[in-house]
């Protein structure tokens, strides 16, 4: 299971740019990782949540779909995700990170698993 967070913050959403592997580098997606033996879902995403972008969140209810990855090996599962007491995110393992508007959805190359993730954003980003 790969849990990823969606951070919505003044109508903008949370974009990371991949740094690695050479093949998802320059792709974007939502920040997280794989669920470890002995970790809840919401434990493992608050874990990648400071370990990626230096933050402490609550973690809230799931966002779309699950999608599947690696031809079935794996699921792709995100929760929305609430920053707590003024945490600002960094990009401590990603290339870069933007905050983007409903308007600015398309602007990036997401990770194609994504693509059904972001699709369920607009009505969120509106409010
Ligand atoms: N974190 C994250 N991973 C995603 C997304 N979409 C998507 O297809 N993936 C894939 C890319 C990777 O194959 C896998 C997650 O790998 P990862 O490298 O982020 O996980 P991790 O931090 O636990 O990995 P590791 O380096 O410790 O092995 O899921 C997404 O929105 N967020």
């Amino acid at each position: 299971m790969i849990v990823a967070a969606v951070i919505i913050t003044a109508g903008r959403v949370l974009a990371c740019e991949r740094s690695s592997p050479p093949e998802a580098a320059g792709r974007w997606e939502f920040p997280g990782g794989k669920v470890e033996p002995g970790e809840t879902e919401r434990q493992a995403l608050a874990r990648e949540c400071r370990e990626e972008l230096g933050v402490r969140v609550a973690v809230g209810d799931r966002v779309g779909p699950d999608v599947p990855l690696a031809h079935g090996r794996a699921v792709l599962r995100v929760y929305g995700v609430e920053l707590l007491d003024g945490d600002v995110p960094e990009a401590l393992e990603h290339r870069s990170m933007r905050w983007l508007t409903v308007d600015q959805l398309d602007s990036v190359p997401w990770l194609p698993a994504d693509v059904p993730i972001v699709a369920a954003l607009p009505p969120l980003l509106r409010g």
